[in-house]
Formats: structure tokens, C-alpha cells, sequence
């Protein structure tokens, strides 16, 4: 089974799909006591040839869509270096997924596992069906707890687990978190303001224009939210934030032609309804229109993912909370 990955980059590093030729350099690396002490399903020592069987599995896996198993290389000079290991594995029939990551003894110290396992875990909220992403550290793991914790998993209890090298069941910590806690700082943009000056203590409130594009079959354009921005994996309508002196629909008309390319006038966008929802550090106010006929096809001109769903399908979709009731009215309409 061949499986194929884009892969992923940081700042200094690039996850990407373990290759045969990795095994040797994989093998030098774990197998290493320090490494594998701290690891639950790996042998001590560890045989050469399971390098060879885990590569050919991670292809597996990631055809299947049961786990995302990449090398962390890095770069020294021209020559690729790898780094360790980080992994992403599906429990099945839920939203939730495993983190797991080891690195190389002599990479120690720089920052490596909290780089890589925080870029694998953001991108799998926003690309896969994921709300939750979970790990386990042995008990007196200090410093890989201080990984999940810089990257945004809080404990959240205690169990046990087998560790194979140690031939034993110890005990572990769990973490865990979900998109609100995973979203690297991202600032948030100034939003526009509805009425000035607001009082000093008063939530600043965001006015945001969205649209229900609907095809000719009945069915609804649902946009993926990026990696990168808050609530990044999450699926909503079309639309973005009023520039200053905007009109909603000035607003929806601009982002439809950025985000998908195409033209729609101000008379076919007709007001459906609105959210009003308390986003916490502002008020989200947000217009939803529908339109049902533009010129051009639509595109992701953004890269972002795109779905027509059929309107009983909505509910399959995790949106934002300020959409569900969006969703309802739209349902009760079409
Ligand atoms: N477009 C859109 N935004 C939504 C929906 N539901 C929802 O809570 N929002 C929120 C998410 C964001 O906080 C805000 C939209 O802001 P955004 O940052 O995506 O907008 P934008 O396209 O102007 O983004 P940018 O230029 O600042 O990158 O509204 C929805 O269905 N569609």
C-alpha cells in the first residue's frame, strides 16, 4: 500500500514520510536505552529489521487513515539529518487521536518534541476529523510533560500502561486538549467596531458577514477554517470580517471573490438571519445571507477545503458553536 504526504515544515524542522533508507539512521537512534525507557511500546534492544517492518506500517497506517507516523528531520548544511519520531494515531469511531513523539538523545535540549509534536497535532484538528488530541507520559517524565504542556494539553488524570521495554505496567499521566487549546497564538486582528466609543469595560464587538451559497441541487458551501487561524479545521460559511467603512455586503462580495472566486451582486444576496454569540474576548455579530445564483465557479482560492453538503448532512460538519442554530434555521428552510 502506498500512501503519499506533504510534508509538513516549522520553523526548523520538516515532518515528513519515514523512507526505507531512514531505517539505519532510525535504528541508531532508538535504540538507545535513554530513548526507549520512556516509551511504552517499544522493544529494548531494539532489532534492526522492526525498523524496516515499523517504515513499511507507517505507509500502511497513513493509507488507511488510522495514524500519521512522519520523521522529524532537520537540516545540517545541505544534509538532512533525522531527528526523531512524532505520530498521530485515530482512535477509531471517535474524534480523538493519539500524540506520541521521540527524539534522538544528541537532539535533546532544543526544543525539538514540543516544535514537531505541536505542528503534527495542529495540523491534524485542522485537516482530519479530529476534536481531541490525547497522550500519556510516564509518571517521572518531566520533561516530555513540560512538551504537552508547553504545546497546550493540560492533564487531565492518571492510569497505567504497559511499557514493553521495561517488561511492566507504571504508571502514566494523561493529557489532553482540543483546538481551543492547540491553536498557536495567533493575535487577534482588531475587530470593527459597530459603535464609537464603546464604554472602557464593554466587550469590543466583532461584526462578521457570512453567506449560505446554495447550488442547484439544494446543497450548502461549507468552508474549512485554515491551520493558523483560531478554530483552525472547524467548517463555516463563507464570509470574514467588515473592513472599515464596509457594508456587509460590500464585505461578503470582496471575500467571496478573494475566497472562491467568484462574482455575486448585492441583489442576489439575500438576509436570512443573524448570530449573536459571545466569543468571550469579543461579541461575534454576524449577518447570514443566502445566495443562490453567481457568475464564475467556485474555487478554493485560499487552499482551504470546500464541501456542498447536502442540508440533513449539515449536522455531520463541526462548526463553530455561534453556527449551530444557523444551521437549524437552514435545515428547517431548504
Ligand atoms: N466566515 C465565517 N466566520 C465565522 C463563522 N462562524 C463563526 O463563528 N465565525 C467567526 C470566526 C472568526 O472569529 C470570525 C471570522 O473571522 P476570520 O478571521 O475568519 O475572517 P477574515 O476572513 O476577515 O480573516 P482574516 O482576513 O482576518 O484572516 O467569525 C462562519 O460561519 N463564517
Amino acid at each position: 500500500m502506498t500512501a503519499d504526504f506533504a510534508p509538513l515544515r516549522t520553523e526548523r524542522l520538516t515532518l515528513r514520510l519515514l523512507q526505507p533508507e531512514d531505517a539505519p539512521d532510525l535504528h541508531r537512534l532508538i535504540n538507545d536505552w535513554d530513548v526507549v525507557r520512556w516509551l511504552s511500546r517499544v522493544p529494548f534492544p531494539y532489532p534492526r529489521e522492526l525498523a524496516d517492518e515499523w517504515i513499511a506500517s507507517t505507509h500502511r497506517q497513513l493509507a488507511e487513515g488510522a495514524a500519521w507516523h512522519l520523521a522529524i528531520v532537520g537540516q545540517d548544511g545541505d544534509t538532512e539529518v533525522l531527528v526523531g519520531c512524532v505520530g498521530l494515531t485515530r482512535q477509531p469511531e471517535t474524534r480523538r487521536a493519539e500524540l506520541g513523539y521521540w527524539v534522538g538523545r544528541r537532539f535533546w535540549g532544543f526544543g525539538v518534541a514540543a516544535e514537531a509534536a505541536g505542528r503534527l497535532a495542529r495540523w491534524g484538528l485542522a485537516h482530519l476529523d479530529l476534536d481531541r488530541i490525547f497522550a500519556h507520559v510516564l509518571e517521572e517524565n518531566a520533561r516530555s510533560a513540560a512538551v504537552l504542556r508547553r504545546i497546550g494539553l493540560a492533564e487531565s488524570g492518571r492510569g497505567e500502561a504497559q511499557f514493553l521495554a521495561r517488561s511492566a505496567k507504571l504508571p502514566v499521566l494523561l493529557f489532553e486538549g482540543g483546538r481551543e487549546d492547540l491553536t498557536a497564538p495567533v493575535p487577534l486582528p482588531e475587530p470593527p467596531l459597530l459603535a464609537e466609543p464603546a464604554p472602557p469595560d464593554s466587550k469590543p464587538m466583532m461584526l462578521v458577514a457570512a453567506c449560505a451559497l446554495i447550488d442547484a441541487d439544494g446543497r450548502v458551501l461549507l468552508a474549512r477554517r485554515p491551520e493558523g487561524k483560531p478554530m483552525a479545521g472547524l467548517w463555516e460559511f463563507p464570509g470574514g470580517k467588515l473592513d472599515p467603512g464596509e457594508t456587509p455586503e460590500e464585505a461578503l462580495i470582496r471575500e467571496l471573490r478573494e475566497e472562491l472566486g467568484i462574482d455575486v451582486s448585492a441583489a442576489c444576496l439575500a438576509p436570512f438571519t443573524f448570530a449573536s454569540h459571545d466569543a468571550g474576548r469579543f461579541h461575534l455579530l454576524m449577518p447570514l445571507y443566502l445566495c443562490r445564483r453567481w457568475e464564475g465557479s467556485v474555487t478554493a482560492r485560499e487552499g482551504q477545503a470546500l464541501a456542498w453538503v447536502r442540508p440533513n448532512k449539515l449536522a455531520d460538519y463541526a462548526m463553530p458553536p455561534a453556527d449551530k442554530p444557523l444551521v437549524a434555521l437552514l435545515r428547517d428552510l431548504l
